[in-house]
C-alpha cells in the first residue's frame, strides 16, 4: 500500500546568510496509512516547520514531500482539502462561540457540521453543553477538543497535530490520546508532534528529532530496545553532591537528573557494587541504587549525546 506521507530530505533555513537558522537539515521518513506517527523532540527541534511544509503552508528549500500521493508544492490545493491541521497554539477564534467556530471551519471547507458528524460526535458531545460559550473562555482541555473538531470537520484523510497536549492537564492529555486511538480506528492517519517523551508509547511509531535532524525512527519498543548499556536509578541524602560525584566516577558513561533520582549509564564492565562502594567512600548517606529499564527519554538523551 502507498505511504500516506513521504518526506524526502527536507531542508528549511530561516534568516539571512549571516544569521542563518537551519530548522530542518534533511529530514526523511514515511508514514503508513492509518498509523499514529509521533514526531518527538524539544522546543526548536523543527517540528512546526516540518508540519507547516507537509500542510503546504511553508515551502521547503530542498527536498520533496507527498501527502496522500500529492506533492506538497505542486498539488497544494488537493492537499489542503485532504489534511486536517491543528497548529500548536490552537487556531480558534477566541471571540466566536464553540458552535460558531465549528460552523466557520465547516464553511471554509464547503461542508456542514452535520455532513461528517459521526467523526466528531464523541468529541463534540463533550463540549456541546458549552456550545454558546466563547472559545476564549474555555478551559485548555475544552479548547483542545474544539480545535480537534475544527481540524476534523471536513473528514481529512491525514491529520497533523502540532503539540496538541502542550499546556493541557494530565487528565485531558489522557482523554486526548484516547480520542486519537478512536480516530485511528476510523482510518485516519495521524501525525502528532510532542515534546513529552512519555507520549511516545502511545504512538505506533515515532521519529526522535533534535536540531532539525531525525535521530531515530522506530516503534516505541524498538527505540527502548536499542538502549545498550546498564542503567541505574540512584539517590542519596544530598542529590546535588551526588550528581557531582557521579560525574567523576570512572566507570560512568553518562548521568542526568531524572525525577526523584539521577539516572546513571554505566560502562559495560562496571558493576553496581563498584558504584556503591565509590559512593560510600565519598561519604554519601541514605544511598539507594536500583537497576531500571530505560524509557524513551533515556534513549533520546543517549542519541543526543552520540549526535554531538
Ligand atoms: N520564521 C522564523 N524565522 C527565523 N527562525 C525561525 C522561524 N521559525 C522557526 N525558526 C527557528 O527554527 C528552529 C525550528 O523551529 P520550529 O518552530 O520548527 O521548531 P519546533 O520543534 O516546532 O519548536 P517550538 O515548539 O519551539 O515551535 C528554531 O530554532 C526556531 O527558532
Amino acid at each position: 500500500m502507498n505511504a500516506a506521507v513521504i518526506a524526502q530530505n527536507l531542508v528549511k533555513t530561516y534568516g539571512t546568510k549571516k544569521e542563518e537558522v537551519q530548522a530542518l537539515k534533511g529530514v526523511s521518513f514515511e508514514v503508513a496509512p492509518g498509523e499514529i506517527f509521533g514526531i518527538i523532540g524539544p522546543d526548536g527541534a523543527g517540528k512546526t516547520s516540518l508540519f507547516r511544509i507537509l500542510t503546504t503552508l511553508l515551502l521547503p528549500d530542498e527536498g520533496q514531500a507527498q501527502v496522500d500521493g500529492f506533492d506538497v508544492v505542486k498539488d497544494y490545493e488537493a492537499i489542503r482539502h485532504r489534511v486536517g491541521y491543528m497548529p500548536g497554539r490552537f487556531s480558534l477564534y477566541q471571540d466566536l462561540s464553540v458552535e460558531e467556530n465549528l460552523k466557520f471551519f465547516a464553511s471554509i471547507f464547503h461542508t456542514t457540521i452535520r455532513e461528517h458528524y459521526e467523526l466528531i460526535k464523541d468529541i463534540y458531545e463533550q463540549i456541546e453543553p458549552f456550545k454558546d460559550r466563547r472559545a476564549g473562555k474555555l478551559s485548555g482541555g475544552m479548547k483542545q477538543k474544539l480545535a480537534l473538531c475544527c481540524a476534523l470537520i471536513h473528514r481529512p484523510t491525514v491529520l497533523f497535530l502540532d503539540e496538541p497536549t502542550t499546556g493541557v492537564d494530565a487528565v485531558s492529555r489522557k482523554e486526548f490520546w484516547e480520542m486519537l486511538r478512536n480516530l485511528k480506528q476510523q482510518g485516519i492517519t495521524i501525525l502528532v508532534s510532542t515534546p513529552y517523551m512519555d507520549e511516545a508509547s502511545l504512538c505506533d511509531r515515532v521519529a526522535l528529532i533534535q536540531n532539525g535532524e531525525i535521530m531515530s525512527i522506530d516503534t516505541p519498543e524498538g527505540i527502548v530496545r536499542s538502549f545498550e548499556h546498564p542503567l541505574l536509578a540512584v539517590r542519596a541524602a544530598n542529590m546535588f553532591r551526588l550528581l557531582k560525584d557521579l560525574q567523576q566516577f570512572p566507570g560512568l558513561l553518562d548521568t542526568y537528573p531524572f525525577g526523584e533520582y539521577h539516572h546513571v549509564v554505566l560502562k559495560p564492565e562496571t558493576t553496581e557494587q563498584g558504584l556503591y562502594a565509590y559512593l560510600q567512600q565519598k561519604g554519601h548517606t541514605e544511598t539507594k541504587l536500583q537497576q531500571v529499564e530505560p524509557n524513551v527519554e533515556d534513549c533520546f538523551i543517549a542519541l543526543m549525546k552520540t549526535a554531538t
